[in-house]
């Protein structure tokens, strides 16, 4: 049985495939918070942006099966008028407590490329075609290489040169959206200096926010 929030077409907002036409599949739950306010000061991920709980959500709700899941999403892309390749970001609340190599292999039976947003603690499936891996404070990592590394800046706990080294293609830093946490900062103009200063690094705007398309 899966567990899905919300699931939607819209453009990729963050990191390198922003941009890109994008079905959504947000699964409900995350093994970092509870999802619920009350809990975020003591929780092991404390600036999430995302309401991850339930089934609510616009086109949300439970699968019982991989099929009718895959269904469920194939229908949310466009019908096939050109030659893109229809792409599905699974995200949450976090994927990989819910996401198996079945899901993933339906999925490509219907033409589709997989791609994960994960905090990376969990060990991911095989089969993943794009891997976002994005460290969450001092939780262990379970997966040290992927196709990009997206930096949430700053975290105290989590300074990029932590990560710098590792396995991963991508490598960039998205200003902390402060918003959930009631503050105002400018996460932007520190994580373009940080860029700057180290071009290693590149800087991910959450364009969807910019652009207001979800
Ligand atoms: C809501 S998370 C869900 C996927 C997974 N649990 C994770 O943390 O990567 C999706 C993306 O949003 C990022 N994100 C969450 N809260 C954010 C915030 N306040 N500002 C900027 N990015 C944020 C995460 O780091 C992750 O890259
Ligand atoms: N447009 C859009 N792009 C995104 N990239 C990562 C997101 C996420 O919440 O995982 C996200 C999201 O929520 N919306
Ligand atoms: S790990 Fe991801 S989904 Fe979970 S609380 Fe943190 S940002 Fe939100
Ligand atoms: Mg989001």
């Amino acid at each position: 049985m899966y567990q899905v929030k919300e699931a939607f077409y819209t453009l990729q907002g963050e990191g390198a495939q922003a941009g890109r036409a994008s079905v959504f599949c947000r699964f409900s739950g995350c093994n970092l918070w509870s999802g619920r306010e009350v809990d975020r000061p003591t929780a092991k991920c404390t600036f999430c942006d995302t309401d991850f709980i339930g089934t609510n959500g616009i086109n949300g709700g439970k699968f019982a099966t991989a099929t009718a899941l895959a269904e469920h999403i194939a229908a949310l892309w466009p019908s096939q008028n050109d030659n893109a390749t229809p792409y599905v970001v699974f995200t949450g609340g976090e994927p990989l407590l819910q996401l198996d190599a079945a899901l993933i292999a339906t999925l490509h039976s219907h033409g589709f490329e997989v791609a994960v947003e994960t905090n990376g603690t969990l060990k991911p499936p095989p089969g993943i075609d794009w891997l976002c891996v994005s460290p969450k404070g001092s939780n262990p990592l379970a997966v040290t290489r992927g196709d990009e590394l997206k930096l949430v800046y700053p975290q105290t706990d989590a300074p990029p040169e932590q990560f710098s080294r590792l396995g991963f293609r991508h490598f960039f830093l998205q200003p902390m959206d402060l918003t959930p946490l009631d503050q105002a900062k400018s996460t932007v103009a520190e994580a373009t200096a940080y860029c700057m200063a180290n071009p290693q690094w590149r800087l991910s705007l959450q364009m969807h926010k910019l652009a207001g398309f979800d």
